[in-house]
């Protein structure tokens, strides 16, 4: 029996709509199921731009200018109703500009509903009484928050990441919260609300903030958030939680603390409960759906992306992955995914950014005598000086013949610059080329250049004969002025 359509994606979230938009765009029939009529924005980068006011206030005042009062008066907090609502408009323009209408005046055929996978009489989706069938069909379902198993958290309740900021919308919200948990997006979180005034404690079980950064660079987060008003306990566990009056109370390692509200932000989980999955032969477990290499389920005619596979919960890694599978979906499954060169950035201020491998992995990976770890500081930079943004470094990890395996950054414009070490990563470009990059002056990019010179250095500090060389070749000239 033909098929109605050459692709149906199941979940309308960014990825779902791009790779819906990309199918469409190439000529294939799309469906796109999706319960709700809008996708979810979350509010803190838009009021972190906000919250950064305050600190160029803060900044004026303490370099003698006549900001005080303008410091004092804008205690944030003060203003958090017109923030909320600002917030909300700048969300609200981001959903028009992907709203599912969007979709469908492109063609894409939309259905609101969730449904389930059948097999009989042959494979396909049913949602609304309708029975999608698609030649290809793409999971895109993301995930929900995975909540630790902690004696009295169910009974005490909780917020979770996704749904805090209808509770902090409120009039009066709670100036003391508790975030359990060190995800990129409770750091981000936790920041942003420090600048709000609220008094935030993060709570993390890794003496790292995560075993994806570079430890200096997470010494480096944990000292900026605690700058910034965050009390960071580390290498803590959460054991009990209970309600005591109208407060939350927590046993965390030998400290007991109280607090008005208590947010998860321990990892993901997939949804995957409503989709009747296992009747079509895919498998998968409490924390993702198995793909192979060109993001086919266990079922070859069903794939999936994003959060609902696991790894990294962000949108750029689930918009990748929804563009490889609709390759391979539409045309050979040939592509496969490859997540050396995707930077991810933890967008606190300021950021921090990744691509590739760290030092370490690196070690596990290559002989040590082979790895050359360039470092170099956001202090040396003439435009952090001049523009205050002095803490950041900026560290490669290259391969003696110049490859360049990883980087990771925290500083001003760290997820911009990211984005140049991903590109070269993902076109084999040497450090040496980083080396005659020659950015615009003043600018942070002149960060990258200076740290890739660190690898020429300590190439020539290990070859003594090369030195020897050039020093004989200079001298030579010299004294024979040619
Ligand atoms: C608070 C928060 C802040 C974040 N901030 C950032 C950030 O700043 N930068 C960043 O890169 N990443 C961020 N992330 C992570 C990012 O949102 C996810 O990694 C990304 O959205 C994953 O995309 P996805 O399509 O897999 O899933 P989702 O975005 O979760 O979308 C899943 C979609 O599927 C729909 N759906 C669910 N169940 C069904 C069903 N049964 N049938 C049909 N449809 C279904 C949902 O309604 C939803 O529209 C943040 C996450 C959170 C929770
Ligand atoms: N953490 C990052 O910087 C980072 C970067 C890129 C991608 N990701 C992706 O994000 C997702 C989650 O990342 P993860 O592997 O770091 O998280 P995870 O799921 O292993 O744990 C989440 C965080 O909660 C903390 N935690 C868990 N139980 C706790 C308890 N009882 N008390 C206190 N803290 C507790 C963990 O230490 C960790 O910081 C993964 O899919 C990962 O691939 C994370």
């Amino acid at each position: 029996m033909p098929n109605d359509h050459d692709l149906v994606i199941i979940g309308g979230s960014l990825a779902g709509y791009q790779a819906a938009l990309a199918a469409t765009e190439l000529g294939a029939k799309v469906a796109l199921v999706e319960p709700q009529a809008h996708y979810e924005i979350n509010y803190h980068h838009v009021l972190r731009g906000v919250g950064k006011i305050t600190n160029y206030s803060r900044l004026g005042a303490n370099i003698g200018l006549d900001y005080s009062q303008l410091a004092a008066k804008s205690h944030l907090s003060d203003h958090w109703q017109e923030t909320i609502l600002y917030a909300r408009s700048v969300a609200a323009n981001l959903i028009e500009q992907h709203s599912l209408a969007n979709l469908a005046a492109h063609g894409v055929d939309i259905i609101l509903g969730s449904g389930e996978f059948q097999t009989s009489p042959q494979l396909g989706f049913k949602v609304n009484q309708r029975l999608l069938q698609g030649r290809i069909y793409l999971l895109a379902c993301g995930s929900r928050p995975a909540i630790p198993d902690i004696d009295g958290l169910e009974k005490t309740g909780y917020l979770t990441l996704e749904n805090i900021w209808p509770y902090l919308s409120q009039k009066h919200p709670p100036g003391n919260l508790v975030i359990l948990g060190g995800v990129p997006q409770s750091l981000e979180i936790a920041q942003t609300l420090a600048y709000f005034g609220y008094k935030i404690t993060l709570i993390c079980d890794q003496t790292h903030l995560s075993k994806y950064l570079e430890p200096e660079i997470s010494q480096l987060l944990i000292a900026q958030l605690e700058a910034d008003g965050v009390t960071v306990l580390n290498d803590i566990e959460v054991t009990q939680v209970r309600q005591i009056g109208d407060k939350k109370w927590l046993q965390a390692g030998d400290k007991a603390m109280e607090t008005e509200e208590i947010i998860i932000a321990t990892g993901q989980q997939p949804n995957v409960s409503s989709l009747n999955l296992s009747t079509v032969g895919v498998k998968y477990n409490s924390r993702r759906i198995f793909v192979n290499e060109h993001l086919q389920t266990t079922n070859q005619r069903i794939y999936a992306c994003g959060d609902i596979i696991g790894g990294y919960s962000l949108t750029n890694i689930a918009n990748y992955e929804a563009y490889t599978a609709i390759h391979n979906a539409l045309f050979l499954p040939q592509t496969k995914i490859n997540y050396q060169c995707l930077p991810w950035v933890i967008s606190t201020q300021p950021m921090a950014a990744k691509v590739g491998l760290t030092a370490a992995q690196a070690n596990q990976r290559y002989d040590k005598s082979r790895i050359f770890i360039c470092k170099q500081y956001y202090k040396s930079l003439t435009t952090a000086q001049m523009h205050n943004e002095i803490t950041g470094i900026c560290k490669l990890v290259v391969l003696e013949s110049g490859e360049i395996l990883g980087c990771s950054i925290f500083g001003a414009e760290a997820g911009e610059l990211i984005n140049i070490i991903a590109l070269a990563m993902s076109k084999q470009v040497k450090v040496n080329d980083l080396v005659n990059l020659a950015p615009a002056y003043p600018g942070f990019g002149e960060i990258l250049s200076q740290t890739a010179r660190e690898w020429h250095k300590q190439k020539l500090h290990q070859n003594h004969l090369l030195q020897e060389l050039i020093q004989s070749f200079l001298h030579f000239r010299r004294d024979w002025n040619w």
